[in-house]
């Protein structure tokens, strides 16, 4: 079978527009959603994530804010920082980009965040609330992944999911999220012993796995639908995926591309979770 590519670029292109026209309306109620971004240090992988960020946000009329920090500021000014936007009432989503300078314990910052402004996803408040299934902000990844299924009504109830990756970001909340949707979930990580064995039996495979051509046409099995969250960079400076793209699209009935695939529906995901904050959480 030679798989349909779902291609999160044009789906977030058209998610992009039906909420331009939900700001333009809250716009009309006096509510102009903003995100805050906090990017501390001078990563060049995170400064060109944050532009993305910003783009979006321009591209849709929510107001964004980019509040850059030196590479050496403190923990105390950073949770400060985070203070003074959980106070101010114009601005309604705060994300603060990972990774953190190691003087910086990323937890403690991500629960200063107040939860209602948490648009990321990561704060526990959000990540119980999204455990039990109540309203909650929903990581932007694993939000986007599911946003990708349901956009090609991809049957999630009664699948055996396969998520390979464990991180508190993509690997743990994707596999709660199908759950949720009713997926028999198994889990798969550095440790797991029979990795092959395990990803043969998936009807839907999550690679979040952070390691080029970790997955390929041998875990796969025929007719799977296979997403690939990787992020690796080339030495090229290109971008690619944790699967063997050209082998896996030849077995898969469906297969998300990188670049153009997850990435494009994570940034898309964090604008309509700004759009919920600015409407205020249930
Ligand atoms: N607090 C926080 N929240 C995040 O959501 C967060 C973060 N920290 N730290 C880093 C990761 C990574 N991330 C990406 C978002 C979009 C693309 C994306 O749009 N990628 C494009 C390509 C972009 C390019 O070419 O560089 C694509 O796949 O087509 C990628 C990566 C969000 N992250």
């Amino acid at each position: 079978m030679a798989a349909e590519i779902i291609s999160g670029k044009d789906l977030a292109h058209e998610l992009r527009l039906e909420m331009k026209q939900k700001v333009s309306e809250l716009n009309d109620r006096g509510i102009y959603p903003k995100l805050s971004v906090i990017l501390v240090g001078d990563n060049p992988a995170s400064k060109s994530y944050v532009n993305g960020k910003k783009k979006a946000c321009k591209e849709t009329g929510i107001l964004s804010d980019v509040i850059e920090m030196d590479s050496d500021t403190t923990e105390a000014q950073l949770l400060q920082q985070i203070e003074l936007l959980n106070e101010d009432p114009s601005v309604h989503g705060i994300l603060v980009q990972l990774p953190l300078p190691k003087q910086i314990r990323e937890q403690k910052v991500i629960d200063t965040i107040s939860f209602e402004k948490d648009v990321d996803g990561f704060h526990p408040i959000n990540i119980g609330r999204m455990m039990t299934g109540e309203d909650a902000f929903l990581p932007c990844t694993p939000f986007g992944i599911i946003t990708m299924l349901k956009s090609k009504n991809i049957p999630i109830a009664g699948k055996h999911a396969v998520v390979v990756g464990r991180s508190n970001i993509v690997g743990k909340p994707v596999g709660q999220l199908l759950l949720n949707e009713h997926a028999t979930v198994t889990y798969c990580h550095s440790r797991t012993s029979n990795l092959q064995q395990l990803t043969q039996q998936a009807d839907i495979l999550i690679a979040a796995v952070g390691k080029i051509n970790a997955i390929r046409a041998e875990h796969i099995k025929e007719g799977a639908v296979v997403i690939d969250v990787g992020i690796n960079r080339l030495e090229d400076g290109s971008l690619t995926g944790d699967v063997d793209f050209e082998a896996a699209k030849e077995k898969a009935s469906y297969i998300t591309p990188v670049p153009r695939g997850v990435g494009p529906m994570t940034i898309t995901m964090l604008l309509e979770n700004t759009i919920k904050a600015a409407k205020g959480l249930a």
